[in-house]
């Protein structure tokens, strides 16, 4: 049985980013950046004005209070028309191309009305280039502003939004097909017999999967025969990534390895030492990557979030793999059963400077519900033989906002 490093490592040795695509840049949120960005501007792009107020010539300012002379009126958007000369200022918004001649802007709150339209009383002295941004400052032409390998987030769209590049390179996201496996599983939609479950895993799959922006097809459930299965996996291996839940261990009808091989899926490894989830199987065939993880709902959403999210991130050209990981201090004690490594369903918080941590109260690899309450996974290592309430400990955020 390989550790949990060893799989995530197999794993990454064998995805590659998949071929770079355009998209419009609206829609490139949540993707990696296959390109170098550079702005066709100067940002600002003229010597602009920070404030509302006037834009003088802060010589004339240095005997304040002292009256000067307006000369014109220039919005943002306006070209301004006058050159500003000793004794005039131009009023001027917030945006605004400063006039030629003026060297600072003196806000609106550093003034006084003189009782006369075309006048004002400057109250405050302020020093050359107050109250504006220079052309150029923040971003200078033929600049390279956001780099390939970068995640689009929303400020990334508006610097894409700022320099005009209304289409760019990314990498895709991955087409993955969910298959869910067991003669004992019915529809959402269907009320369950007795001895019958219905299917979550697809489900809470398929949205771990989306989340990442994948495109996401849900083929269905295949029972627990082999004709079943082979069926509904050449639809699959269509796919970027395949995954299969359920028929994973030892049980008579836990046929989803054989019929894998039988199918001439090359499998790199069958076990991982983790609790929940160590029957799980990750192989290739030709391009599509394929996962089957075991049929237990927490054992599926956990080692999603360790093997199919770095694959994910990998197909997409990130060099960020995995979850954020943080030290938390322990609430309680904990007691390990050791030889795997585990993950726990917990619930993190931010206090006193630090985070703290409590596993939820869990019964298993089936109960779902408790990971509803839980916002990390508490990684309990191998070899551990307590934890103590108090110690630093390792987990996994989960969420965004924890
Ligand atoms: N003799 C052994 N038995 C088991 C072992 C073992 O090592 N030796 N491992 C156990 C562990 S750990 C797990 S996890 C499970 C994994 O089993 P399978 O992947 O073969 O999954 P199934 O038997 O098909 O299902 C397990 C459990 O999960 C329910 N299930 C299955 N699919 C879904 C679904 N789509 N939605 C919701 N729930 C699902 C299923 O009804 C079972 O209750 O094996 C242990 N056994
Ligand atoms: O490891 Mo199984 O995945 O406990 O439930």
């Amino acid at each position: 049985m390989i550790s949990v490093d060893e799989a995530k490592k197999i794993i990454i040795e064998n995805v590659s980013p998949l071929a770079p695509t355009e998209v419009y840049f609206e829609d490139a949120r949540g993707f990696c950046l296959a390109e170098d960005v550079r702005s066709d501007i100067d940002m600002p792009p003229f010597n602009r004005s920070a404030m509302d107020g006037y834009a003088v010539i802060a010589e004339d300012t240095k005997t304040a209070p002292v009256v000067l002379k307006i000369i014109e009126n220039i919005a943002a958007g306006d070209m301004p028309a006058k050159k500003v000369s000793q004794g005039c200022v131009s009023k001027i918004m917030t945006g605004a191309s400063v006039p030629e001649g003026a060297d600072a802007v003196v806000r609106f709150e550093d003034t006084d009305d003189t009782g006369e339209e075309d006048r004002v009383k400057i109250s405050k002295s302020v020093k050359t280039g107050a109250n504006i941004s220079n052309r150029g400052e923040d971003i200078q032409i033929g600049q390279i502003v956001l780099h390939a390998g970068m995640q689009i987030r929303p400020q990334e769209i508006g610097i894409l939004a700022t320099v005009g590049k209304s289409v760019v390179k990314v990498y895709p996201a991955p087409a993955v097909g969910i298959i869910s496996t067991g003669n004992e599983l019915v529809n959402v939609d269907e009320k369950p017999s007795p001895v019958q479950i219905r299917n979550s895993n697809s489900y809470s799959l398929a949205a771990q999967a989306r989340r990442m922006n994948a495109g996401v097809e849900i083929l269905g459930i295949a029972g627990d025969r082999k004709e079943d299965i082979v069926e509904i996996m050449t639809r699959g291996l269509q796919k970027d990534v395949l995954i299969l839940s359920g028929g994973v261990s030892m049980g008579e009808y836990d046929l989803v390895g054989d019929v894998l091989k039988e199918a001439g899926v090359r499998i790199y490894f069958e076990k991982v030492a983790l609790r929940p989830g160590k029957p799980v199987i990750f192989g290739k065939k030709d391009k599509t990557l394929i996962f089957a993880l075991p049929g237990n709902p927490v054992a599926s959403l956990v080692t999603f979030e360790l093997f199919i999210y770095p694959a994910i991130r990998k197909l997409m050209g990130f060099s960020s793999l995995s979850r954020t990981t943080v030290a938390a201090l322990l609430e309680t004690d904990i007691s390990t059963k050791r030889r795997r490594r585990e993950f726990r369903p917990a619930r993190c918080q931010w206090k006193e400077n630090t985070w703290s941590v409590s596993p939820v109260e869990w019964h298993g690899s089936a109960d779902l519900l408790a990971t509803t309450k839980a916002n990390c996974l508490l990684i309990i290592p191998e070899e551990a033989e307590t934890l103590s309430k108090g110690q630093l400990i390792d987990i996994i955020l989960l969420d965004n906002l924890c």
